[in-house]
């Protein structure tokens, strides 16, 4: 389990994360969105134990991250740009790694190389981007940390490789327990990958769920009612995120239990209704609208 207890970062007086509380339960693959300059990197960096909190603090199954070589150990960060050493190769990096990380694992790194194909002695600064990326996740996979940290890891990497890594981050995830917390400017990537989500906007969080009760919960339903005088004595029953009206069809955003919405509903003997599917990114839309926020502004 990952704590972030009331967690401010300032940089020259600017709070880049400004009090936040967080828990990440072990297992879990947590997105985290928010616009530029939201704080998300700056977030990363003290769970990676890069960046010392000025308040707050940040726990990892109970012990302190920042200066703990023990709890980095278990942990592999991966920033938006991969660091690697000057002129170092995939084999050389991996010496390194094997020498750092208790949990490499030989076995692993031989097999990933059937996923990856990547030229193993060729220099990494003679690699393109993405082909950078896959190295670094061939070396993160073999490290088989406990907690993997993605600042932005997967939008340079192609359709192939996008689905090997997040194949692989469901089989450790699964398999070993590892939680992955990823930030991302994607929503559809996260909504694939991810069981819990949080926004980020100006150093603090505005939403924090699982994607599950999300979906769950909120549901986009049309109507036509026989008798217009239902339509606002309905309203009045249902808990409305948004509303608009097509001709005789009137479409709602509500949230609630699925069961306990069609029963309302159904109760005022519609001649049209149906419950339709919402994408998180609608979602969001009117989650967040309705708790005063232009997610416009937010995140696209
Ligand atoms: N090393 C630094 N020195 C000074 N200011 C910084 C530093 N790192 C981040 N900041 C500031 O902190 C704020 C949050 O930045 P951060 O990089 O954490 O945002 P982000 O959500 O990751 O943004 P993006 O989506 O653009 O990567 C920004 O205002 C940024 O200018």
């Amino acid at each position: 389990m990952i704590e972030l207890g009331e967690v401010t970062k300032r940089f020259q007086g600017e709070a880049a994360v400004d009090g936040l509380t967080l828990v990440v339960r072990k297992g879990s693959i947590f997105g985290l969105l928010g616009s530029n300059g939201a704080g998300k990197t700056t977030l990363l960096k003290m769970i990676a134990g890069i960046y010392k909190p000025d308040e707050g603090g940040v726990a990892i199954e109970g012990e302190t991250v920042y200066e703990n070589p023990k709890v980095k150990q278990r942990m592999f960060f991966l920033p938006d740009s991969p660091y690697f050493f000057p002129q170092s190769s995939i084999e050389q990096m991996a010496r390194f790694y094997r020498s750092v990380y208790p949990g490499w694992n030989e076995e692993r790194y031989a097999m990933l190389g059937g996923v990856f194909k990547l030229d193993t002695k060729r220099k990494l600064s003679r690699f393109s981007k993405g082909m950078r990326r896959q190295a670094a996740f061939w070396l993160a996979f073999s490290c088989m940390p406990d907690l993997l940290v993605l600042d932005e890891p997967i939008d340079g990497l192609d359709p192939v490789m996008r689905r090997h890594v997040k194949n692989l981050l469901f089989q450790d995830a699964a398999e070993r327990g590892m939680t992955v917390i990823i930030s991302s400017h994607n929503l559809r990537e996260i909504e694939d990958l991810c069981d819990h989500v949080a926004i980020m906007h100006k150093g603090r969080l505005v939403l924090e769920k699982e994607v599950d009760d999300l979906k769950e919960d909120t549901h986009k339903i049309q109507i036509a009612f026989r008798e217009q005088a239902h339509e606002q004595v309905m309203e009045e029953r249902l808990d409305v995120l948004h509303k608009e009206t097509r001709g005789s069809v009137v479409l709602y955003i509500v949230r609630g239990e699925r069961e306990d919405v069609s029963r309302i509903v159904k109760s005022f003997d519609p001649y049209v209704f149906d419950v339709l599917s919402l994408t998180l990114e609608e979602i969001f839309i009117y989650e967040m609208g309705d708790a005063g926020y232009d997610i416009q502004l937010i995140l696209l």
